[in-house]
């Protein structure tokens, strides 16, 4: 079957044709009515669920069928009561769940759109600054370095356009955009005239005129089969892990009490519907909902800490996370940067300089570098109306310069600017101040080269500036940068930012390590560091790094903090060395040549001023670029890995052990110690009480120090906690058949208090490592549990009792659970510093400032 030709081969004046627009784009009543049509520029969510959807998804799970099928046959068997209660129990827990789940979800979406990309789009003639999703087909986009490209379409114009696409390509290195139709090109990678969503303007400009938008973008078409493919956290994996050993030992207890019940002559439906809800008792069916609400509850109270979560389960790898490594403007200086002297060879400051630098400045369409602005702000009322440009060749960050070629009184010279020292080696030549051609010889060279090296060591940021002749060229010949005559250099302040050393003082505090990595001259990095004070040793410069082999740079890596002159895939081999010596790497950076290192991270972090390119690689987004707030978001991070442990923990130990006991208790009962719907209401009501553990305070201790997924910690506390719990209800259980000589009824309304009681209460006691009465709990947690506690009390006491099959029990019988409870409190707190792992908890003093 021969394949439609994809629209790239076409015409131009057929794809205009075909979209129905023209090269001025089209008229803002026009696009309003196309995007009624076509519907936004997005491609659909695939999670977001229909609430219907979603309850029926929720009911397909397997535990709840086993529910729905003991509520079958409690219903024809006549048991209208367990039918009733089984039924109730699943939608109280489904819907319990579902809402919870969708509200977290619902707030981490808004958060998102906060920070949505906007692009430049042509409506009615002039450029207006849209959110991506209001783009249609037949739109034209204005395109720069640094953006991505937010719809399919072909070129109507570029300069220099160098893009990436190996989001769809799988191709590294960027290819070049022209805007001459590709009429044989069947694959993606050889339309050189076609720009696709997804992929990204990393050099130069170019004009799109949009064909395609939303899902029927080659990037839509793929999408969801990419974000299934994210790979999980190293806690997500661990929690998986977890869920599996639970489901194997649920399967093997229910087993067991269903062969051995029955080998005993036990009724076999009454024996069915208590495994059953032994199984469900045992479940952590609430861990998902757990989760996501303590992850979105921490991107709520991250955001008001001024940090978007894009990423939720990135949260988990900020609270893990044991490096981070920033890059230099904006994160430690002010980014306000300032041209404070150009001189010229002879040291003295030259205006000829100065224009040569902003005429360079000016003509360059690619990336503008606050560098560039401050050089056009110098020239404000001069005029530079004499030059014509003719060509430019873009900045790139491995070359580090950048080239225009231009024409002043019929003069054709190429003007060149950037980093001093690799651009003075260029140089044979220079000009001085009278316009005379000069040797470059040496003495004047180790001149230059010292007044770089004074400059740099008071951390004064420099560009060297240079030019060639070009009598009668048009293009700048690639390979032509040698022979320039060196004029000057350039010289600009980007003052420290002072608030920097306080919150790096706070990171490291955490127990974070900084590490500078920058595309700017060592000394320049040494002196700010110095100005910070910032506590780094050792520099490694590009140069260095480019000799390492993986596995060098990897045994450098660890005592080096300190990374200058990096090119973009040094920044992203730093990140792959440090993460293969088991490290959390974070990496922050604003620019188009942090975003690979930014994604390669664990914990990829960009500012909301910076390049589209660097805030969509990223996992969040700082809305001040200000490591302070980022202290903040580490001890969310942290108390969000701490919530859901209490929950595991609350799970594994004192659930999971009267769970337990209850299998066992039953083969020596001559009846089950609580019937199926009990062992459900149990259930059910103990996972209300725990819906405010994601609402929980950490503790300092908590929050002092990075940490992971530690399931040899849970397997210690499990294997504590655990036989202790169990060995309170043997207690009850002796107790209430020895000494009360309960009848059924009434031994089941005392278990069924003692179990719920110590199950709820405890969470008092291990969400803490410091003793129980020193650390506060948060009010909502202590609200729902204590209601849990009411409601199971209200159970057993009050006149419905009997329904549920309980009898009031004896005043005698309640003195006794309450003791066996106190005793049960008392010996966890005591035990619980041997179970939990002793983390040094008041430190860190200055992390109580993060309490809430
Ligand atoms: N517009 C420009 N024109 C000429 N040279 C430039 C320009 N912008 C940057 N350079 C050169 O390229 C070098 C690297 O760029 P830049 O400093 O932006 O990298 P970076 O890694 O983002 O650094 P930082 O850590 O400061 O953010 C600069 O030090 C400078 O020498
Ligand atoms: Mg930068």
């Amino acid at each position: 079957m021969a394949k439609a030709p994809a629209f790239w081969q076409a015409s131009l004046a057929d794809i205009l044709a075909h979209v129905g627009s023209t090269s001025d784009g089209l008229s803002a009543a026009d696009a309003a009515i196309r995007l009624e049509r076509d519907g936004p520029n997005e491609i659909a969510q695939a999670q977001r669920r229909h609430l219907v959807a979603d309850l029926l998804r929720r009911l397909a799970n397997p535990l709840v069928a086993i529910l729905l099928v003991a509520a079958t046959i409690a219903g024809i068997t006549g048991d209208l009561a367990s039918f009733t209660i089984i039924v109730l129990v699943v939608l109280l827990s489904t819907v319990l769940d579902m809402v919870q789940e969708h509200r977290a979800e619902a707030t981490a979406e808004a958060l998102k759109r906060s920070i949505a990309l906007r692009a430049t789009v042509l409506r009615d003639g002039d450029a207006v600054d849209l959110p991506v999703q209001e783009i249609v087909a037949g739109d034209v986009v204005r395109l720069v370095a640094g953006d991505l490209v937010p719809a399919d379409g072909v070129v109507l114009a570029a300069n220099a356009a160098q893009v990436n696409e190996a989001m769809l390509t799988g191709e590294p290195y960027p290819v070049e955009k022209r805007a001459d139709p590709a009429a044989t090109a069947t694959e993606i990678a050889e339309a050189h005239n076609a720009l696709f969503h997804g992929t990204s303007v990393i050099g130069g400009t170019a004009t799109m005129l949009v064909v395609e938008t939303g899902r029927h973008t080659r990037f839509g078409a793929i999408a969801g089969s990419l974000a299934s493919t994210q790979s999980p956290t190293a806690f997500e994996r661990g929690i998986h892990k977890l869920g599996i050993l639970i489901l194997r030992m649920t399967l093997f207890l229910v087993l067991f009490v269903l062969l051995t019940h029955l080998a005993l002559g036990r009724p076999p439906l009454e024996t069915f519907l208590f495994a059953m809800a032994l199984a469900v008792g045992l479940t952590p069916e609430l861990l998902p909902m757990i989760m996501t609400v303590s992850l979105a509850r921490g991107a709520q109270r991250m955001a008001s800490a001024r940090v978007v979560v894009k990423r939720l389960s990135a949260i988990h790898d900020l609270g893990q996370m044991d490096i981070l490594c920033t890059d230099k403007t904006g994160t430690l200086t002010e980014a306000t940067i300032a041209l404070v002297g150009h001189p010229g060879i002879d040291g003295e400051d030259d205006e000829r300089v100065a224009e040569l630098a902003a005429v360079n400045a000016r003509f360059e369409t690619g990336l503008k570098s606050p560098l560039d602005e401050a050089l056009l702000l110098h020239m404000t009322g001069r005029s530079l109306e004499g030059w014509r440009k003719l060509d430019e060749r873009p900045f790139d960050f491995e070359r580090r310069r950048v080239s225009v070629l231009v024409e002043e009184d019929g003069n054709r010279i190429e003007v060149v600017k950037g980093a001093p020292e690799a651009l003075l080696a260029l140089c044979t030549r220079a000009q001085d101040r009278e316009g005379t051609i000069v040797p470059l010889d040496d003495t004047l060279r180790s001149r230059l080269t010292a007044l770089q090296l004074d400059r740099a060591a008071n951390g004064l940021r420099l560009l060297a500036v240079a030019w060639k002749a070009a009598a009668g060229q048009e293009r700048i010949e690639s390979d032509g940068d040698d022979d320039l005559v060196f004029v000057g250099h350039c010289v600009f302040v980007d003052p420290p930012k002072p608030s920097a050393t306080a919150a790096v003082a706070r990171l490291e505090a955490a127990g974070i390590r900084i590490k500078v990595i920058s595309g700017d001259a060592a000394p320049v990095v040494e002196h700010l560091v110095g100005a910070l004070e910032l506590p780094v040793e050792g520099v490694l410069t590009g140069e260095e790094i480019a000799e390492l082999s993986d596995q060098a740079l990897s045994a450098r890596c660890e005592d080096v903090d300190l990374f200058a002159r990096v090119s973009p895939d040094q920044k992203t081999r730093i990140v792959h060395a440090l993460q293969g010596r088991g490290h959390t790497v974070g990496f922050i950076g604003d620019g188009i040549n942090d975003a690979p290192a930014i994604h390669a991270a664990d914990v990829g972090l960009s500012v909301e001023g910076a390049t589209d390119v660097a805030r969509e690689a990223a996992d969040m987004i700082l809305l001040a670029p200000d490591l302070g707030v980022l202290a903040d978001g580490v001890a969310e991070g942290r108390r969000t890995y701490a919530n859901i442990m209490k929950y595991i923990r609350m799970g594994t130990s004192s659930n999971f052990g009267n769970m337990l006991t209850m299998a066992v208790a039953s083969l020596w009962l001559p009846f089950l110690p609580l019937t199926a719907v009990q062992v459900l209401l149990n259930n059910l009501i103990y996972d209300l009480s725990q819906i405010g553990i994601p609402f929980d305070n950490a503790d300092s201790g908590d929050l002092a120090h990075p940490h992971g997924w530690d399931m040899p910690g849970l397997v210690r506390f499990t294997a504590i906690m655990g036989p202790l719990s169990s060995l309170f209800d043997i207690a009850t259980f002796l107790l209430l058949m020895q000494l009360f000589h309960a009848g059924v009824a009434e031994f089941r309304a005392a278990w069924f208090i003692e179990s719920m009681a110590t199950q709820i209460l405890v969470v008092f006691v291990i969400r803490t490592a410091r003793p129980a009465w020193i650390s506060r709990p948060h009010i909502v947690m202590t609200i729902t549990a204590l209601t849990g506690l009411a409601i199971a009390t209200s159970l057993v006491l009050l006149p419905w009792a009997g329904f549920f099959g309980f009898s009031i029990p004896s005043g005698g019988v309640f003195a006794v659970i309450g003791l066996l409870v106190l005793g049960y409190l008392v010996s966890s707190e005591m035990l619980k510093r041997f179970a939990l792992r002793s983390d040094p908890i008041d430190s860190h003093p200055t992390l109580d400032k993060f309490r809430v």
